[in-house]
């Protein structure tokens, strides 16, 4: 089941609560094992540990002394107050964005560019082919540019999408100039009124040193809008890592988590906003190229909570 790890490590928050809480007030002699216990089931289901204990410091905040309202249950009560500390935690650095307005609004001679970083088998050609789809969809068609030279099988994938899609490809032979692929398709753009485009990079070279170089060159080149990163949201806390080596490489504005469809742990959309103070904005939700969505952190916190809520009534 989808997230079902960490919906398990909830329902067992919000059981242990009532349980053990016989009067109408919470006490934190009550609490605080209860709340050691969710600490750890959060950190077996990806949650990275600091951002267990922030989740835990937030509903001892919220529910320790605090009075359950006369018509209401204690378990809604829980229920709201854990809804109410994921929200917090995923609306780190959160801001609404409307890239296809803005790509929209361009002038042709500066089209919209968005850089996607991320290391090999995260989703990054798919994410880019459901990026492309998003904006050809309203009538802003991209121009994607495949700037990983290095592997011969990205550029050929990359190719494959925009051909399905029917938008502008540009790649480089094998071993080409990353920035000079950059360069070339920015004036594609330009040239022929394209507002939109979608840059392709290198997750992995020999070095971590090699690699932050070339993205760094390639993001002079580019002078993006936004830098995005792909994380898996199947790797667990590897994703913060990914995400703090490529801030530091390039630096981030936004993440786009993917595979949430498959994550039966649920916990990496929570450590990665928390842990990096960067927003998730999209989430990928299948391998259809309509499979990506807006992430929005009270939609995502009810999605995690909607079966305890329900039960709940
Ligand atoms: N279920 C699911 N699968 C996805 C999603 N995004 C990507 N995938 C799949 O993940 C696999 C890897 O995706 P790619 O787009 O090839 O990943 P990449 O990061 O470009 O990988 P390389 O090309 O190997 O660097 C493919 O089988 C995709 O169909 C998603 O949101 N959900």
């Amino acid at each position: 089941m989808v997230f079902g790890k960490l919906k398990k490590a909830l329902k067992k928050f919000v059981d242990n609560v009532t349980e053990v809480v016989a009067t109408k007030e919470i006490s934190e002699e009550d609490l605080e094992p209860i709340l050691e216990e969710l600490v750890i089931s959060l950190a077996e289901s990806d949650v990275a540990f600091e951002v267990a204990e922030e989740i835990a410091a937030k509903l001892r905040e919220k529910l320790v002394g605090s009075k359950i309202p006369r018509f209401s249950n204690l378990r809604g009560h829980v229920i709201k107050a854990l809804e109410d500390s994921i929200t917090e935690v995923l609306s780190r650095g959160y801001r609404k964005l409307d890239l296809v307005a803005e790509a929209a609004k361009r002038s042709p001679d500066n089209p919209l560019r968005i850089v996607f970083f991320g290391v090999n088998g995260v989703g990054k050609t798919t994410t880019i082919a459901k990026f492309a789809y998003m904006f050809r969809s309203h009538g802003v068609t991209p121009v994607i540019a495949a700037a990983d030279t290095y592997r011969a099988g990205a550029q050929e994938q990359l190719r494959k999408h925009a051909e399905k899609l029917g938008v502008p490809f540009i790649g480089g032979r094998y071993g080409a100039d990353p920035a000079s692929v950059v360069y070339d398709a920015i004036e594609y753009a330009r040239a022929r009124g394209y507002r939109v485009v979608l840059i392709d990079t290198a997750g992995r070279l020999h070095t971590d040193k090699d690699l932050m170089e070339e993205l760094r060159k390639i993001t002079r080149v580019a002078k993006p809008d936004y830098r995005a990163l792909v994380v898996d949201s199947l790797t667990g806390n590897d994703a913060v890592d990914q995400a703090r080596f490529f801030d530091e490489a390039v630096g981030i504005d936004f993440i786009i988590l993917t595979k949430v469809d498959a994550d039966v742990k649920g916990g990496t959309a929570l450590s990665v906003a928390a842990a990096t103070g960067k927003p998730i904005l999209f989430i990928g939700v299948g391998q259809g190229y309509e499979d990506l969505e807006p992430f929005e952190p009270r939609r995502y916190a009810e999605k995690i909570l909607a079966d305890l809520k329900q039960e709940a009534g």
